[in-house]
């Protein structure tokens, strides 16, 4: 008899008689036919998370817009594009990308606080549907290079509505300290000013509040801090076509319960009809929760230690794959490819980079030894697309799980790669 057991709150991860599974593919052969570290992500996840928010839109005009610095890789941005969905880019490299999958630039929109000159001519000659400004200083930027080019910038301005998402501050945006957005009470002024300019058309309002909320209520509050603003600035003779309201929806990494995107969206909806403004076109930049929980890495213990104090499982995946440990302390569940009988002793399970913030989980209780895999869960977003060649590392490769398919969007990155853009002497 066959045993098929989901892991808790993992739906396309299965131990089937005994061997963990991304859909219908075994990780351990991926893992002998690419090596490790491997990132394995299943493409069922990633459709099942977009058709939420789909469902949460239904009847209504809505532009998701993947936030894709969460996975930028071609093979994830291709399955988006795939969909029909847009993209929220922060960067030209991030905009070279997502038109190399075929993207319509009609449902691009760019935000981030520093763009450059060579990144706005780049959008605009691309025809983009909007440029989230961050500032004015980038608003009187943005109309010189736009009348530059004989043509006119599509604009909304993200304001900071001094909001708390109630996460790590790191990742919180929407606060009055955060370097993000122009500032609640200068958000009038700031339009009246765009809308004098040019070489720009105001066509709608941004805020994006930070990132892994597991609450509707920040986004609730941030909701009506922009609606005011909408009334504010649309009384002040600047018309506002679309509000967006970003992303930051988190995902259970360790027993988290953040509202399901539908339901977050039905409360918004709510709220905005509630307001006047159910008809408003909607933009989001989802990343996380369209990525996170689809993405696992998969590594090899090298070695185990007892120290005095802790036990050590080394293992070869590194802060340099997964630094969301190392940055923000976070959590991400380590589950064995294969379990074993017996007792498990508590290891913290660390990399081999040559820094004690080098680990990937504290304190886990596991039955391994040297040679056993392990998958690291919830490695879908701000995992690859943080990687990094810290220690001369390599990036590891990864893998498109489609139910019994297994496709190679990325080769594991050579010594050869790393020093094609070196000089010596
Ligand atoms: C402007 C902007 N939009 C969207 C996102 C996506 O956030 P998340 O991955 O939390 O959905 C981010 C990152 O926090 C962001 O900075
Ligand atoms: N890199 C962060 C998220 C950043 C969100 C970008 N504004 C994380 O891993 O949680």
């Amino acid at each position: 008899m066959t045993t098929n057991t989901s892991l808790p709150g993992h739906p396309h991860i299965a131990h089937r008689d005994g061997a963990l599974h991304v859909e219908g593919v075994a990780l351990d052969a991926l893992a002998r036919a690419h090596g490790t570290p491997l990132f394995v992500y299943s493409k069922q996840w990633m459709l099942d998370a977009l058709a939420a928010y789909q469902r949460g839109f239904e009847g209504r005009e809505a532009l998701i817009c993947y936030a894709m610095k969460a996975n930028s890789s071609l093979g994830v941005l291709r399955v988006f594009a795939e969909a029909g969905c847009g993209f929220d880019i922060v960067s030209g490299g991030e905009l070279s990308r997502v038109l190399a999958v075929g993207a319509d630039p009609k449902k691009i929109i760019f935000s981030g606080v520093g763009k450059t000159r060579a990144e706005m001519r780049q959008a605009l000659a691309a025809d983009i549907a909007c440029f989230n400004v961050e500032s004015e200083a980038e608003l009187d930027v943005l109309n010189e290079v736009a009348l530059a080019e004989k043509t006119r910038a599509p604009i909304s301005i993200r304001i900071n509505p001094n909001v708390d998402p109630k996460t790590h501050p790191y990742i919180s945006t929407g606060l009055k300290g955060n370097k993000f957005g122009i500032a609640h009470d200068r958000a009038v002024q700031a339009y009246q000013h765009a809308a004098r300019l040019p070489g720009l058309e105001v066509v709608g309002i941004d805020c994006h509040i930070g990132s892994q909320i597991t609450e509707a209520s920040p986004y609730l509050d941030a909701c009506d801090r922009v609606l005011d603003l909408v009334e504010a600035i649309e009384a002040a003779g600047v018309p506002i076509h679309h509000l967006d309201f970003g992303g930051g929806l988190g995902i259970d990494y360790n027993g988290e319960v953040p509202p399901k995107a539908d339901a977050l969206w039905q409360q918004l909806l709510a709220k905005l009809d509630a307001r006047g403004f159910g008809q408003r076109k909607l933009v989001i930049e989802p990343g996380r929760s369209l990525v996170g929980n689809a993405g696992v890495c998969v590594t090899e213990v090298l070695y185990t230690k007892p120290g005095e104090d802790k036990n050590f499982c080394i293992v070869d995946a590194a802060m340099n794959d997964l630094p969301r440990p190392a940055m923000y302390q976070a959590f991400q569940k380590i589950v064995p490819l294969r379990e074993r009988a017996g007792d498990a002793p508590t290891y913290d399970v660390v990399g081999p980079v040559c820094e004690s913030g080098d680990w990937i989980g504290r304190d886990r209780a596991l039955n391994v030894v040297a040679g056993d895999l392990l998958a690291v869960l919830s490695a879908g977003a701000y995992c690859m697309s943080m990687a990094s060649n810290y220690n001369t590392r390599g990036r590891a490769a990864e893998v498109l799980v489609s139910g019994a398919d297994a496709k190679l969007i990325r080769r594991r990155e050579t010594m050869e790669d790393q020093l094609r853009s070196e000089i010596d002497g």
